[in-house]
Formats: structure tokens, sequence, C-alpha cells
């Protein structure tokens, strides 16, 4: 199935594809945690839902529960990107400065899926250069560069926004939010500057990061936002 980031896409985060039938109506494809999932490639065998699937096996070293051996963890995802639903594959921008994080980035392009390139902060949002460098080197080792950091005050929400505003303005294509109570606006403004992914749980109470709206709540939101004509 196809997906293309040139305009906002609205990924429902679950680590069960049988919640796409719920997601359907408001989301524009699934992400599908596969690292949070039990046998995420029969998953992927028996899925015949409509929305494209987003595919993330989010290493523990990332904050997410894949512990085991890299190689074994990036075959997961190409394996992944083979399955027709599979349009997206999230590798994160630390695994592509690596020769395995390449070559599994390569076998999946192949296999016809696009790469997100991903860098998360669980604590902090890093100042304007490192957020611009960080953006930039993931928009160029992926197809899409996805950073998300964590806003402890307003002004790290705006930097995020600003480094946002001025990568899209470059020709990156980025997607940025900032995780914490701080950065759950950005959630929704993040796509006025350019944004392109925008993650939300179908159910509010299943969110896979600090500060998710729930994926009804971020799709009006933005919807209501971007629906600006001088954007
Ligand atoms: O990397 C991301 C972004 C995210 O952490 C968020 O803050 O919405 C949610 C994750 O499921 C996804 O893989």
């Amino acid at each position: 199935m196809d997906l293309s980031f040139d305009s906002f896409v609205l990924a429902a985060s679950t680590a069960d594809l049988g919640d796409e039938p719920t997601a359907r109506d408001v989301a524009d494809a699934v992400e599908f945690r596969m690292d949070l999932a039990d046998n995420p490639l029969d998953g992927l065998d028996d899925y015949d839902g409509e929305l494209p699937i987003l595919a993330t096996n989010r290493a523990d070293w990332e904050g997410g529960e894949a512990d085991g051996d890299e190689v074994d963890r990036l075959d997961a995802l190409v394996a992944a990107a083979e399955s027709d639903a599979v349009a997206a594959v999230d590798i994160e921008l630390d695994s592509l400065r690596s020769e395995v994080g390449v070559d599994a980035a390569a076998r999946a392009r192949a296999a016809g899926a696009t790469i997100v390139a991903s860098v998360h902060d669980f604590e902090r949002t890093p100042a304007r250069s490192e957020l611009t460098r960080l953006l930039h080197e993931a928009a160029t080792l992926g197809d899409v560069g996805k950073l998300a950091v964590t806003a402890q005050t307003n002004a790290d929400a705006l930097r995020l926004l600003d480094v946002t505003h001025t990568a899209t303005e470059w020709g990156d294509t980025v997607a940025t939010m900032a995780m914490g109570e701080a950065g759950r606006h950005t959630r929704a403004v993040s796509p006025v500057y350019g944004s392109k992914i925008g993650y939300a749980p179908v159910e509010p109470a299943d969110a896979t990061a600090p500060g998710q709206y729930g994926a009804q709540t971020l799709r009006s939101l933005v919807d209501d936002l971007s629906s600006n004509p001088d954007v």
C-alpha cells in the first residue's frame, strides 16, 4: 500500500493490528509497534485492514522494548517491509549510522518501503543547533527525519516548532513532536510548521508516548489548525 509524506499523516499507534477498523475513520495509517506485540510478523501476515502500515520495532536503547540482537531486530523490520501493507518502516538514526542499519534501510527500500529515521530524547529538548543538526541528519539518511524530544518549558516547545519550520523551508521532510505535558500542544501545532507525521493511540489510555492525544482529538485539532489558507 502507498503512503505519501507530502502531506500530514496521522498514524494510529498500536501493538494490535486488530485495532485498524476502529482507527480507519480518523487515521491515515497505522503505526504497528512490533516491539510491543506478540508475534508481530504473524500479525502482519493476517492483516486485512485498509490503512497502510508504518512499522516500528523500537530498540530498548531508544525507549522501546526490542531488547534482542540488533541484526535480528532490523531483519524483522525488513521482513515487515516485504509485506504489501507496510508502506514505511521506522529506523533509529543511531542504527542508520551503522553498517547493519544502512544495509537494513537499503533492503527495506528495495522492498518498497519509505524510511522514517527517528531520534528520541526522553529527558530534554536539546539546544537549537543540536536539534537542527539531528533533524537534518535524520532527513538525509531517511526519507523522513523524525525528532521526538521532551519539553519541560514553553521555550523548549517553541524551539522545536522553530526548527521544524526551518527544516521544512530548506526542503527536508520532517516529523516532530515534544513529549510530556509542556510539549503536548506541539503534537497539534507542529503540522502547521511542516511536521508530516502525528502519532496517537486509538484509545487515549493506550498512549505509546507521554503527552499523546487520542487519535480523534488529534485529528480534529490538526484539521482545525491546518485549515489556514496561508500555510
Ligand atoms: O517515535 C514515535 C513517536 C512517539 O514517541 C510519540 O511521541 O508520539 C510515539 C511512538 O509510538 C513513535 O514510534
